[in-house]
């Protein structure tokens, strides 16, 4: 391997070659020959249309499921379980909260499976609540909390057990259209304020613009990989009225069209 080539893989924190998927035995690969580098601190967005395997992409990185061929490293070593570097934010809040547990105790679930001292689970969970801004509900159960509050809690919790990287599977896709934008703009201020890599799923062109410093185009499956990879050059904040903005939309339109 030349020295640029073993200079990226150093920096990269993520590192898929040729990666397949299939399951239960079937000879149609869902995802085949994925290839992908990401690097610290990237913005990474995996977009694509319903179906062609981006969840499963995803859990595969988290480490839920095992993949059939190909190799992925994180941090240098082969993925086959979940670790505590990777936090995965799922669609359904509901889902991912204990409803018998209170904000403060869902964010500090984590942290006292891990035995965390009291005084320390309490520092944290409280500065990763002000930092989702869910200051002053801390006492209050999932059920007392709108769909953008429960998707909040869900993001201090993962946060609170310090991932350096976060799986996002369409987070957002259960929210109204405004708690959806403002949960946008607070993702990129969260991402600025804790420097986490992210990789964030999503079926939607005008999320995937307005949020990743790159953006990778799966195809239709089965047998879906990263077609198209653009980088973003706008500055952040984005605003989708923006003319570049416009006809980045419609390059990425086109592949789907
Ligand atoms: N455990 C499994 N067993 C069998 N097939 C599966 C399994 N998980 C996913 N699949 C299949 O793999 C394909 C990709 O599914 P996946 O959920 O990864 O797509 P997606 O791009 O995330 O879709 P969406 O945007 O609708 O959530 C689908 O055809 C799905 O039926």
């Amino acid at each position: 391997m030349n020295t640029a080539l073993k200079e990226i893989e150093k920096s990269s924190v993520i590192s898929i070659s040729g990666l397949s998927q299939s399951f239960n035995g079937n000879s149609t690969y869902i995802l085949e020959n994925v290839h992908l580098t990401i690097e610290r601190g990237e913005f990474y967005i995996l977009l694509g249309p319903s179906g062609c395997g981006k969840s499963t992409l995803l859990s595969i990185i988290a480490g839920f499921i095992k993949n059939t061929a190909g190799e992925i490293l994180v941090d240098n070593e082969q993925v086959h379980k979940p670790g505590r570097n990777r936090g995965v934010v799922f669609q359904q809040a509901d889902s991912a909260l204990f409803p018998w547990l209170t904000v403060k105790e869902n964010v500090e679930f984590g942290l006292k499976m891990e035995k965390v001292p009291k005084t320390i689970r309490e520092q944290t969970s409280s500065s990763f609540i002000e930092l989702v801004g869910l200051k002053g509900h801390e006492g209050k159960f999932p059920k007392e909390l709108s769909g953008g509050m429960k998707q909040r809690v869900q993001l201090a919790r993962v946060l609170a057990n310090d991932p350096d990287i976060l799986l996002m599977d369409e987070p957002f896709g259960a929210l109204d259209a405004m708690t959806r934008r403002t949960m946008q703009q607070e993702l990129v201020r969260i991402w600025k304020e804790t420097n986490k890599t992210i990789i964030f799923v999503t079926h939607d062109i005008q999320e995937a613009l307005l949020l990743g410093q790159r953006v990778g185009v799966m195809s239709v499956g089965p047998s879906s990989n990263i077609s198209t990879i653009y980088e973003i050059p706008l500055a952040y904040p984005r605003d989708f009225t923006d003319k570049e903005f416009h006809h980045l939309y419609q390059q990425i339109q086109s592949h789907f069209d």
